[in-house]
């Protein structure tokens, strides 16, 4: 077989990414350099990302994308910025993006925090999604959580007025954390009187319908930006 550069810097690619399989490694190769954008310390300008002016919406810690993927299908007149650091994740994702042709959809390999801090303007978003967040459940490793109130009061700071943060976890006292600290922020409200009614448009992980099936309990929180 003829050497081929692009093939074998994708099996190079595996090979240092470790649980990266090899389509994974193709879509980061093909799709990276027009889905991928690549964290800068400049504001993020969201127009000429897309190609177009929409209202924006910004996920936090994606996963394997699936959710991402059905919800950014599900609404295309709305466009979709990604942001996760694993690359299996990002590359599950790009490979999706690829097989089902989407087109407002871009992805940020960096930690959130730095994202939202550097490239996201105030007051730009029309919403964040925080599926899942690692629960860190140990109580010696909970300061390790994400939604603590100084990074929701930069995401609340992040959000257009009108605009929505939505979370979910199946973790009950992460839940509790939510609610208390996403309640406690002066710029959001709650849009239900404690925890919200699962959104239509969030769907149900395989994982999630495993544990909905032992009897676990998942919780949503929909809070708006006065
Ligand atoms: C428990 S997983 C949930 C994934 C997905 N949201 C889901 O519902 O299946 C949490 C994800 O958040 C990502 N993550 C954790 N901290 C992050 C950070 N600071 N910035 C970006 N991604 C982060 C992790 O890599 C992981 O993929």
């Amino acid at each position: 077989m003829l050497y081929d550069p692009t093939e074998h810097r994708i099996r190079s690619f595996v090979t240092r990414a470790g649980r990266l399989s090899i389509a994974q490694a193709r879509a980061l190769e093909e799709l990276g350099p027009k889905f991928l954008v690549e964290y800068a310390k400049a504001p993020l300008d969201f127009e000429q990302a897309f190609g177009r002016r929409a209202p924006v919406i910004l996920e936090i810690g994606f996963g394997m994308g699936d959710t991402t993927s059905h919800i950014a299908k599900g609404m295309p007149e709305k466009d979709f910025i990604g942001v996760e650091v694993h690359t299996p994740g990002v590359g599950s994702l790009l490979k999706q993006i690829g097989e089902q042709d989407l087109t407002n959809l871009r992805l940020i390999q960096h930690d959130a925090v730095e994202v939202l801090n550097q490239m996201i303007p105030p007051a730009s978003l029309a919403g964040v999604h925080v599926f899942f967040p690692d629960p860190w459940h140990k109580a010696r490793h909970n300061k390790r959580r994400l939604l603590q109130p100084p990074f929701v009061k930069l995401l609340a700071g992040r959000l257009a007025p009108g605009g929505y943060l939505h979370c979910a976890t199946d973790w009950e006292d992460y839940a509790v954390q939510m609610l208390e600290v996403l309640g406690a922020e002066p710029l959001l409200q709650n849009t239900a009187e404690g925890y919200a009614p699962q959104p239509a448009y969030r769907p149900l992980t395989k994982f999630e319908n495993r544990g909905i099936k032992l009897g676990h309990g998942v919780w949503d929180l929909v809070f708006t930006k006065k």
